[in-house]
């Protein structure tokens, strides 16, 4: 019917209008036109039939490749439109206990399928974990492609030739000739921090996540970008990460709505419109930050002063960077490099503190355990701050950090896809190419045949014996391999300044049954925040 409109108006304008004979004569002839329509739809059509095609042979691979760890006691709740991402919607914090619980019938791996066509494999045992960390496959396009938008081509999501040029290139920004000076910043950023806490602890608990990514953010611009950002004395409501927070909660609410699954239907969303306008906000944060830092190079340079900065940042080494073939990185690649780490480096950390100070402040007999080694170290000093040196005098302090990153990991979840098939030589299982294979750091680091009481907060499980005979890969908050935490030491080294230099200062309780709701997000997170009430110590600290 349309398309006879169209047909019909052509011939009229070809009869009708003689100011456009000449065009008309070029137009093609109406027989024409119906090929071309035909075709059109054709092309179309086969395309369709070819996507349908396309995804029922993806379901098929995937239902053979994951047959070994059939759940047919799950496979009850799975619908067959959105498989089992009803369970994953249901509520953030059951899935997170669902990932230790399952562990009991599913001792490896278990496949879920998010939609009707897309199953992920998602691996939770060393023989199943180990094999895919021992490789550089690629992340999975699905979850990661989400992050794509805003954190580009970086260090974590890239994969292949550029992603080995980039991390070979990066590496040298986190030798611990580079990392020393940082432990200043930390102390700087932590007292800046603790200074603030003194002047509110009367006003009523406060919620860790919002003070300490503000003082992560600060660290992470002072050291790796060279910029005094101000942002903890500034203002509370820091506008990069409210665009943080924004974004990752949206990729958790697209990856639980297959509908919003395409590009293309999500742009025309009011989710998609928030998202545009929240990585606005990120991308300009990060372009700001590259410009200054070129401008402030450029005075060092007329000045004559870059080689009397205190350290190199990594920023430097992004500009300065030259591959084998003495090819730099591009303007483009140096913002995604920025908006990976700015992103990386402040919010994973965050996570990790506010982790800790809850697990301490619900198990008061470790956290004063901690506080006596603190002082310990402190009470011999004329300033109140940590050295380098001092890193390695705090091994409880470790095992409290380490056993609050295995209760509450602070990425729970990471994810590949292969291009070659992947064996797991323990199970005698192949799994073949194209596959999503999901790592639950979460589901690792409480599964019952790994971990005794899983869900009891117990540092001890990190003595020096109790590591030595654990089985190797039970315990990955950094994830592991070739593509594991660039910035695992930075983070450790910025974790246990903050802690140490808050015990110092303050007792950490939490009010009676607080209900805390962990939040399954790219970063671990609590539904209504953690708040905790700090107290002034009333023993009077030494010096
Ligand atoms: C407690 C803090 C942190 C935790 C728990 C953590 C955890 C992780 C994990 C699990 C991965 C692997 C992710 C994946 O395979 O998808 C990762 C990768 C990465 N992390 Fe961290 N991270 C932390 C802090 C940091 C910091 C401070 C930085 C930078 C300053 C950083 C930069 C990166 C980068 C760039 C990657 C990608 C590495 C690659 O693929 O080559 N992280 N991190």
């Amino acid at each position: 019917m349309g398309v006879n409109i169209i047909f019909d108006f052509l011939s009229s304008a070809q009869k009708n209008v003689s100011f456009l004979d000449d065009f008309a004569e070029k137009l093609p002839s109406v027989r024409t036109w119906q090929v071309i329509v035909v075709f059109i739809c054709s092309v179309i059509v086969i395309q369709a039939i070819a996507i349908v095609f396309k995804l029922f042979k993806m379901k098929k691979t995937s239902e053979m490749a994951f047959k070994p760890f059939a759940t047919p006691s799950l496979d009850i709740f799975k619908s067959p439109i959105l498989g089992h991402l009803g369970l994953l919607s249901v509520n953030k914090d059951e899935i997170m206990q669902m990932a230790g619980d399952i562990t009991h019938e599913f001792k490896y791996a278990l496949p879920l399928w998010l939609g009707p066509f897309q199953a992920a494999l998602i691996c939770h045992h060393p023989s199943t974990v180990q094999p895919i960390l021992a490789t550089t496959e690629p992340k999975d396009d699905f979850s990661y492609g989400m992050l794509k938008p805003w954190l580009g081509d970086g260090l974590l999501i890239s994969s292949g030739n550029k992603w080995s040029r980039n991390r070979k290139l990066l590496t040298p920004g986190f030798h611990f000739d580079i990392l020393r000076p940082y432990v200043k910043v930390f102390n700087e950023c932590a007292i800046t921090m603790t200074d603030k806490w003194s002047t509110m602890c009367d006003t009523g608990p406060l919620e860790m996540f919002q003070h300490i990514s503000l003082m992560t953010l600060d660290s992470l611009l002072k050291c790796i970008f060279s910029q005094e950002s101000h942002c903890q004395t500034d203002s509370d409501v820091n506008p990069y990460i409210k665009a943080v927070y924004t974004l990752t909660d949206l990729i958790m609410e697209r990856i639980n709505f297959p509908p919003y699954y395409s590009d293309t239907v999500y742009s025309l969303t009011y989710e998609g419109v928030k998202w545009r306008k929240a990585l606005n906000d990120v991308h300009n944060h990060s372009r700001r930050v590259i410009k200054e830092r070129k401008s402030a190079l450029k005075d060092e340079v007329e000045r004559g002063t870059v080689n009397k900065r205190k350290y190199i940042d990594f920023l430097d080494i992004l500009l300065a960077a030259k591959d084998e073939d003495g090819n730099g990185l591009t303007d483009k690649e140096i913002q995604d490099e920025v908006d990976t780490f700015m992103f990386e480096g402040h919010d994973t950390t965050a996570s990790g503190i506010s982790w800790c100070f809850y697990n301490l402040a619900r198990h008061p007999k470790y956290q004063q355990m901690c506080r006596d080694e603190v002082d310990q170290l402190l009470d011999k000093k004329e300033n109140d701050e940590l050295d380098w040196d001092d890193y390695a005098k705090l091994p409880f302090l470790t095992m409290c950090i380490k056993e609050s990153l295995r209760l509450h990991p602070t990425v729970p979840f990471v994810g590949r896809r292969n291009n070659k098939p992947l064996t797991f030589p323990e199970l005698g299982i192949t799994i073949p190419a194209g596959q999503f294979l999901g790592i639950s750091v979460i589901g690792l680091h409480h599964n019952v045949h790994l971990w005794e009481e899983p869900l009891v907060y117990n540092p001890y499980r990190f003595t020096t014996e109790n590591t030595k005979v654990r089985q190797n890969y039970s315990f990955l908050p950094f994830s592991a391999g070739p593509r594991n935490c660039i910035g695992q030491n930075f983070a450790m080294n910025e974790m246990k300044t903050a802690i140490a230099l808050v015990l110092r200062k303050f007792i950490l309780s939490v009010e009676d049954d607080y209900p805390v709701r962990r939040m399954y997000n790219v970063v671990l997170r609590a539904e209504e925040g953690l708040h905790i009430v700090v107290k002034p110590r009333e023993v009077k600290i030494q010096n």
